[in-house]
């Protein structure tokens, strides 16, 4: 691809977008504005663009390709500031932004500048915000949403999928409606229940102080979103508003059920309900189809002494195997504790297992 590409809002998603174009377009400038100016700084200093714009007009006349990586109350209203400028002709304006029918519904202000939009969320994140959090492989094999509205469009949205080739994620074509029904259930909604678990243990936490020390594995594992950005959930919510009254009237029926079921101490019922959730959640795609990332997780039982992890660490290091993630799977007071390290491929973990068998007698398995 020819020419350059303007990125609005430089965070985790903005930034890993530029990363990932980056390096599969190596002529194509990348320039960038982000309302933060330490942001835009970062994002220059970290090689995600190769120059920031004094102000969004000046990026966006330039540009061949604009993708607008903000909150999505911001990107409705940057969609309306695009649309009162002399845009080229054939640019394509794309966002990476978590709901869509209000983003696409106001890009329709662009149809007379000529420009053409096509709206996208690459469905893989982190609660973690801001371009020190950006990664080109963020998208990789993760499936990549795109909505655009109109049938001519397929020549524009087969330009658009080459500019983003290097996210390597597999596109996916679906109206804006069927996208905010189904992340509204698989997205949206848990981070509302991750962040009501957290309110409750605060609660508790207020009248025990050990509540905090002793939340651990289970709590971690489905809270840790409620660590993301609260501005851009605050958006979300508000932009998905009808699909997540519906969801949440739903839940409150489920926890209805589910409390007359432990009132009246009906162990087949909670079996049941425990049960079907297993069922549903272990037949879940989780390698190359799912919504859910993949991770290629190996689970190392290691002795409980000091410098452990750097002695694991290192030895994949010396074998040059990258790993994307490192946890203790639970705190306990144990002489082994599992070590989970997880990699960006089957062949990273093939490699680590076979480097840590070769140099340690820790038990290392694959779940
Ligand atoms: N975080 C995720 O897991 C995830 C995944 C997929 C899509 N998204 C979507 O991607 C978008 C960005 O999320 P993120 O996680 O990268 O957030 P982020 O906070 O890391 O980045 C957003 C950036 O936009 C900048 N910004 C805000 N308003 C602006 C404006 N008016 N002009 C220019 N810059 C502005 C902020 O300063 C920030 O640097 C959101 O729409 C979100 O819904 C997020
Ligand atoms: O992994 C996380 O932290 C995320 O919450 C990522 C997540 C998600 O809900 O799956 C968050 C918002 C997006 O629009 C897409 C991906």
């Amino acid at each position: 691809m020819r020419g350059t590409v303007f990125v609005i809002g430089l965070g985790l998603i903005g930034g890993s977008v530029a990363l990932a174009i980056k390096n599969t377009h190596r002529d194509v400038r990348i320039y960038g504005y982000d309302i933060n100016d330490n942001s835009a700084q970062l994002a220059k200093a970290l090689g995600i663009i190769d120059d920031i714009c004094d102000s969004v007009r000046a990026g966006a006349e330039e540009a061949d390709l604009i993708i607008l990586g903000t909150p999505v109350k911001q990107t409705v209203q940057l969609i309306g500031d695009l649309s009162r400028y002399s845009l080229k002709k054939n640019v394509i304006v794309t966002d990476v932004g978590s709901t869509k029918i209000k983003v696409t519904e106001s890009a329709k202000q662009l149809e007379k500048s000529g420009a053409t939009f096509i709206g996208g969320h690459p469905m893989a994140g982190s609660h973690k915000s801001g371009p020190a959090a950006a990664k080109a492989h963020l998208f990789e094999n993760a499936f990549y949403l795109l909505t655009p509205t109109q049938q001519e469009e397929e020549k524009k949205l087969a330009e658009l999928k080459a500019w983003l080739r290097g996210t390597k994620a597999k596109f996916l074509t679906v109206s804006p409606e069927t996208h905010d029904k189904m992340t509204g259930v698989i997205s949206h909604f848990p981070h509302i229940i991750a962040a009501g678990l957290v309110h409750s243990a605060k609660r508790a936490a207020k009248q025990n102080d050990l509540v905090a020390r002793l939340a651990a594995g289970g709590f971690r594992d489905t809270t840790r979103i409620a660590s993301s950005s609260p501005e851009m959930w605050r958006d979300i919510l508000l932009h998905n508003k009808d699909e997540l009254l519906l969801l949440m009237d739903d839940w409150i029926e489920q926890m209805a059920e589910i409390k007359r079921h432990i009132q009246a101490s009906d162990s087949d019922s909670i079996f049941r309900y425990f049960s079907s959730a297993k069922t549903f959640r272990d037949e879940l795609p989780v390698r190359s189809q799912g919504a859910i990332p993949a991770f290629y997780d190996l689970y190392v039982d290691v002795p409980d002494y000091p410098g452990v992890i750097s002695e694991i660490t290192g030895y994949l290091a010396q074998s040059r195997i990258s790993i994307t993630n490192i946890r203790i799977l639970e705190t306990r007071e144990e002489l082994y504790g599992v070590l989970v390290i997880s990699f960006q491929s089957e062949e990273d973990r093939k490699a680590a297992e076979d480097c840590l068998a070769d140099h340690t007698n820790y038990g290392v398995y694959i779940m």
